[in-house]
């Protein structure tokens, strides 16, 4: 959509689609004097490989959570670690089984946490590579456990460590390098990713249970695999740069530019690079005139402007994304359906690979259609899918003996595949890339680690409580997980500003600017001769040797563009509220 907005005698015009249009370039043009605006790549070669390599921790993370759930039925798994009853069966007890199950959950919540400061200090590349050799060390204590049932549960803990902070890091280091037009995308990669996990621990737990039944390979085999997703991402990493946000904060600003440079396919004399780099150095300038010790960088967090709001908002999003209901299907799919007497296996694997195939939509939808749009229709979309699921579920179906009501049991396998469509599309992945674009970059890393922490909490009520629940109230379960969609669309509608199109230090800007959400979709970020107004005001000019001034500039040299900010062809807007 190509907006022209007339400004109090400013003309501007803004596709907040497409980077490349002929009519940004035009109104950017009229702005900066001296700077290339040659059309740019799409998807450049090392924003490809970033989105593929990096997103390896969503691997290792579905990988994790999906292959339990198969360990817990395989013959080796149980004779070494399970318990024995009265009739010399073995069996695993609800406390047990639940705390090899939780403790990743418990290990995933601290990781995230802990891996916020750790990623401030020693950088995101650095610490991705850190914690994969955390969780590769969680899998050895896994595959050497001999009988020790809670050697296992310390395994999965410590490589639950390492997976909630990947879980952190990961959205992280794709947000903070990628440029504006794909964000959406690669961070949904990272998602995408995810469900890769589960569909292939899934499979190959069916592969390894088919093969060794009764040897211990069945569920060793799987474990030592994650192996090597962790070394091709813990490796591979150190072959990327650090993201150019940290670089900037920490006095790298040449390989920060280097780093933009790369990844939008381009030169430092580009205007998109330009003013990106402006960008980020106006706001680091406006972030660091306060200084603080770290317990009151911590407590300061919550009373930086909009901060709050923000935190409140990328925790209530992770709430909502696990009360969707989609883990209802992934943690007991199989339970679900084997009480409508359907081939659990052969429904997990079909709920699976739905789940993987049509996230690759979402990768397509976060770009066209938005953040806002999207996660409202998947709302709607699941609440329907929930109240169907729950009605058929409850009225139809004949619980004491499902044989004799057949149709209602198809029914509810057609709403569980619809429901996953729309989570894979719209809030399974979404949610990572909102809650990795709406903080500013000082908070980012502990903004972020509380959202993510809040995805973890929930993650683990949904899978301690469901069996619980469902016992109490059968397959109206389903309403509470529709109300709660109703719920994740209201917050939305009300509460998230759009994203898409814009880079991270524009969203910034649109939360302090008290932006109205549902306006959001059409708001335009405040002119360069206003941002340069702002500076002034806020006595964060920027330092005319920090931009521009690369070895590697093409044509326009420093004397072309004004340091004092970008000439504009006129703006009396003084609507903002906050400083930037
Ligand atoms: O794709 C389903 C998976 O996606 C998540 O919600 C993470 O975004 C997991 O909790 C779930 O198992």
């Amino acid at each position: 959509m190509v907006l022209k907005l007339h400004n109090m005698g400013m003309t501007v015009y803004f596709d907040e689609h497409d980077p490349n249009s002929e009519k940004r370039r035009e109104g950017q043009r009229a702005s900066l004097a001296g700077l290339d605006y040659s059309p740019l790549p799409r998807v450049t070669k090392m924003s490809f490989m970033m989105g593929v390599l990096v997103s390896m921790g969503g691997l290792i993370f579905g990988y994790d959570t999906g292959q339990i759930s198969g360990f817990l039925e395989m013959v080796d798994f149980l004779d070494r670690f399970g318990q024995t009853n009265s009739e010399g069966e073995r069996y695993f007890s609800t406390v047990r089984s639940g705390l090899i199950v939780a403790l990743l959950s418990i290990g995933t919540l601290t990781g995230a946490l802990v891996a916020a400061p750790i990623a401030d200090r020693i950088g995101r590349r650095l610490s991705i590579s850190l914690w994969c050799i955390v969780t590769s060390v969680g899998f050895v204590i896994q595959i050497a456990a001999i009988t020790a049932w809670y050697q296992v549960m310390i395994g999965r803990y410590v490589a639950g460590l390492g997976v909630g902070a990947l879980s952190l890091l990961v959205p992280m280091y794709q947000a903070e390098t990628a440029p504006p037009w794909i964000r959406g995308a690669l961070v949904c990669a990272y998602q995408l990713f995810i469900t890769m996990g589960i569909f292939l621990a899934a499979c190959f737990n069916y592969g390894t249970e088919k093969n060794y039944p009764n040897s211990s390979a069945s569920w060793r085999i799987v474990v030592g695999l994650g192996w090597l997703w962790t070394l091709i991402l813990g490796v591979g990493i150190l072959f990327f740069p650090e993201t150019p946000r940290f670089d900037f904060r920490n006095g790298q600003a040449e390989r920060a530019k280097r780093t933009l440079c790369k990844v939008y396919g381009t030169t430092p004399n580009h205007w998109s690079v330009y003013t990106q780099v402006e960008e980020i150095q106006m706001k680091l300038r406006a972030e660091d005139k306060i200084k603080v010790g770290p317990w009151r960088e911590f407590t300061g967090m919550f009373r930086a402007p909009r901060m709050t709001y923000r935190i409140l908002l990328g925790m209530g999003l992770q709430m909502f994304q696990q009360l969707t209901g989609a883990n209802y299907f992934f943690y007991y799919g199989t339970t679900i359906f084997r009480s409508v007497q359907i081939n659990s296996f052969i429904t997990q694997i079909i709920l699976n690979t739905i789940n993987f195939v049509t996230t690759f939509l979402g990768l397509y939808m976060v770009e066209h259609f938005g953040r806002r749009k999207s996660l409202i229709a998947g709302s709607i979309w699941m609440f329907i899918c929930f109240m169907i699921f729950a009605s058929v579920g409850h009225f139809m179906l004949n619980l004491d003996d499902p044989a004799l009501t057949p149709t209602p049991g198809v029914v509810l396998i057609v709403f569980a595949c619809l429901f996953i469509l729309g989570f894979a599309t719209t809030w399974g992945p979404m949610i990572w890339t909102i809650q990795a674009e709406i903080f500013p970059s000082r908070y980012r890393a502990k903004g972020m680690a509380l959202s993510t922490a809040s995805n973890w909490i929930w993650n683990f009520n949904i899978g301690f409580f469901t069996p619980f629940i469902t016992k109490a109230i059968d397959f109206r379960y389903g309403y509470v997980f529709a109300g709660c969609n109703i719920l994740g669309a209201l917050i939305v509608y009300f509460f998230v500003i759009e994203g898409q199109g814009r880079t991270i230090e524009e969203i910034d800007t649109a939360y302090l600017d008290h932006v109205t959400p549902w306006k959001s979709s059409k708001w335009i970020p405040p002119s360069p001769e206003e941002m340069a107004r702002r500076r002034r005001e806020a006595g964060t000019e920027l330092d005319p040797e920090a931009i521009g001034d690369d070895d590697t500039t093409g044509g326009a040299t420093r004397g072309q563009v004004d340091p004092d900010g970008p000439k504009v062809e006129s703006s009396n807007d003084t609507s903002h509220r906050e400083t930037v």
